[in-house]
């Protein structure tokens, strides 16, 4: 029996400690990246944010949206073909992943949008990133692209960043159950804290010139600094990014003053049974799901929270003097907390 005894961190364990700064206002920052990625050595520049490939918030409209923020999206893997194919056809999909897991289905369909639309991003996406048929997946899917970008995981250590990098990705996305609607620690007791996991797949991947994506467990905009700052390069964003008007699914209404009021939208996990019964016809009887169906707020367009999170973003930039989002990881200092929020009015 191994028992690693190093202290593993997460979001709620840490702040950043502030540092001396020459910047006088959060309008002297720049919040964009340029990155040139190690397999396809493709460029690109934006505000690295990628919301996530659920089916809620992995919608054509949000990626517009986000777009006009620099931001990225991974379209969710159930859009038919001809909607992808239009898609990428006929709309600047710069900022846009095309996901995909590794059945032969999800093969074929990339292969019928590749043939008739341009497809600049992948996000290959399985909940383990572990397996060996995964890495084989990844080396195929780089061999017969090799002008994509890659993007690919999930993984936790730094052991498996590496080589998921080296049999072909350019981005490694990182997080195996700090999800907001994911309940894999709790069915299978697996996981990793996602700080320390970020921090140890970034100092992996850098070393191979490769990217990290930190994918789930953000619950405010202070834990997307957290994020950039243990290194990660992207933020993946799920719960984060539901409840909004570009966002698929379902709004309640309730009666406000004699007024039909929106007040939340429905959210889900993929691996929930809500996910399962829609796509596989139910549950397998040798599986159980690993995610939940929740109700978050109904909270207008999507553009109000990307403000918030950017001016958060950018707030934090100025209280550590880093002028570039490049600079943060380098500028960070954490300091371990046994509390971080006063509560007393409420989260
Ligand atoms: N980041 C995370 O912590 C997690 C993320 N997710 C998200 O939900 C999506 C759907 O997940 P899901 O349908 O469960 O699976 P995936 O879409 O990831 O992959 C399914 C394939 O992997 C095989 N597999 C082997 N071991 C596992 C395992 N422990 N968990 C899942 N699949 C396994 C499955 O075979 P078989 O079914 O025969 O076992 C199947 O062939 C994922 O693509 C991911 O986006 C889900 C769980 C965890
Ligand atoms: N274990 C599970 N993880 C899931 C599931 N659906 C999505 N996910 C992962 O969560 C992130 C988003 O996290 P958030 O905290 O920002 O909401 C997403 O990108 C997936 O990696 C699931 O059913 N089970
Ligand atoms: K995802």
């Amino acid at each position: 029996m191994i028992i690693e005894n190093d202290l593993k961190l997460d979001f709620k364990d840490v702040l950043i400690r502030p540092k001396r700064s020459t910047l006088e206002s959060r309008n002297d920052v720049d919040i964009e990246r340029t990155f040139r990625f190690v397999h396809s050595g493709l460029e690109w520049t934006g505000f690295p944010l990628i919301a996530a490939n659920m089916d809620v918030v992995g919608t054509m409209a949000v990626a517009r949206a986000l777009s006009r923020f620099g931001a990225m999206t991974a379209l969710h893997k159930h859009y038919p073909a001809e909607s992808l194919i239009s898609f990428f056809r006929d709309e600047d999909t710069a900022n846009v992943f095309y996901s995909l897991g590794t059945t032969e289905a999800d093969y074929d369909k990339f292969q019928a949008v590749k043939a008739k639309a341009p497809v600049g991003k992948l996000c290959l996406d399985v909940a383990n990133g572990y397996t060996e048929r995964f890495v084989r997946f990844i080396a195929r899917m780089r061999k017969e692209n090799p002008d994509i970008v890659i993007m690919a995981g999930n993984v936790v250590t730094g052991d498996m960043a590496e080589a998921l990098l080296l049999a072909g990705a350019d981005i490694i996305k990182v997080g195996i159950g700090p999800g907001s609607v994911c309940t894999t620690r709790k069915m299978t007791g697996v996981g990793y804290p996602q700080l320390s996991a970020i921090i140890e797949c970034a100092d992996a991947a850098h070393g191979l010139k490769g990217q990290v994506c930190g994918d789930g467990g953000c619950t405010v905009p202070g834990d997307i600094s957290k994020a950039y700052g243990a290194g990660a390069d992207f933020v993946m964003l799920g719960g984060m990014l539901a409840g909004h008007d570009e966002c698929e699914g379902d709004i309640r209404y309730e009666e406000r003053g004699g007024q039909k009021v929106p007040v939340a939208m429905t959210f889900y996990g993929m691996s929930s049974d809500t996910a399962m019964h829609k796509y596989a016809g139910g549950v397998a009887s040798y599986r159980a799901s690993e995610g939940k169906t929740v109700e978050v707020p109904y909270r207008g367009p999507v553009d109000g929270t990307m403000q918030e999170i950017m001016g958060g973003v950018r707030s934090m930039m100025t209280y550590i003097g880093a002028t570039k989002l490049k600079e943060v990881s380098k500028r960070t200092t954490f300091v371990r907390v046994g509390a971080q929020l006063n509560t007393v009015f409420g989260g």
